[in-house]
């Protein structure tokens, strides 16, 4: 079990008249049996921004992220509140299935289903119910354009999508999941299975996303998270320590251990 050695934190919240939160946390808590790795976390996420969730390895940032759309469920207990449109998204009632359609999920390796480039965009569409053609090969082009690949495959949008390159299978996952439409995006260390120049293409593509989508991104790369991100939470064994602009946690954060962390003494 980590310890508990959190004697500060320091956790902005927004002026709501001014800043619309797309998503937010309160108290959440998540154990994997007597593993307490998330205690009281309470965070929000305002809308059209990208935040980062930083910290060392095992600091409970995949279990928070995971936790957002209950990628948990049956593997760990969570509790607390995760407040989405005035709903917390976390109780037993909640019809998870189309609470995913609103938030969406990349894993941090590509995955993509082995079919064909247009199957891999159109199958969840198709179990969503879309049938029209022409509605199906709009919101392939269009979600294909947004993930920066379209001028790449457009050719050809029978070949499989397993002969891509990984940063193409990357663009592609972002790509299916931005098909449905979500309003939140969960990225889980997205580039961090691609070489420099894939990162960098998926990096440019998240921030043209970012003017429709939120996005909570889990990265261990700090030159990424500065570069992206609007917003940084630092996590450290399952707190969240320090959440503030992007800038602040990278300049002048309060906190040691998030000046420690973000200055490479640890982790
Ligand atoms: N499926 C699981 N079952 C049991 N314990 C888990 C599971 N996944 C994570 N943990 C534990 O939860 C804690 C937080 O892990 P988590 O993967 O969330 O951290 P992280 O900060 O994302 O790490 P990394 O950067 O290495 O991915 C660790 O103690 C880890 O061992």
């Amino acid at each position: 079990m980590a310890e508990n050695n959190i004697e500060k934190s320091r956790i902005m919240t927004f002026n709501e008249d001014k800043h619309e939160i797309a998503l937010e946390t309160k108290d959440l808590h998540v154990h994997y049996g007597s593993n307490e790795a998330i205690r009281d976390v309470s965070l929000q996420f305002e809308r059209f921004k990208i935040t980062a969730l930083i910290g060392a390895s095992g600091s409970g940032k995949s279990t928070y992220l995971r936790s957002l759309n209950r990628m948990n469920d049956g593997i760990a207990d969570v509790t607390g509140k995760i407040i989405y449109r005035d709903l917390d998204i976390n109780k037993d009632d909640v019809d998870i299935y189309e609470m995913r359609k609103h938030i969406g999920m990349v894993f941090q390796r590509p995955n993509p289903f082995s079919k064909s480039i247009y199957e891999n965009i159109t199958f969840a569409l198709k179990r969503h119910g879309m049938k029209d053609k022409q509605l199906l090969e709009e919101r392939v082009e269009k979600s294909l354009k947004q993930a920066a690949l379209w001028d790449q495959v457009k050719d050809d949008l029978n070949v499989s999508a397993l002969s891509l390159s990984g940063g193409q299978q990357q663009r592609l996952c972002i790509a299916r999941a931005i098909a449905m439409e979500p309003d939140i995006l969960l990225l889980d260390e997205p580039a961090s299975a691609l070489d420099p120049i894939s990162s960098r293409i998926v990096e440019e593509s998240l921030l043209e996303l970012k003017e429709k989508y939120t996005i909570i991104i889990v990265t261990h790369n700090m030159q990424q998270a500065s570069r992206i991100s609007d917003y940084t939470a630092f996590f450290h064994s399952g707190n969240a320590v320090e959440f503030d602009k992007t800038t602040t946690i990278f300049t002048r954060p309060t906190i040691k251990l998030t000046d420690d962390y973000v200055s490479g003494n640890f982790g």
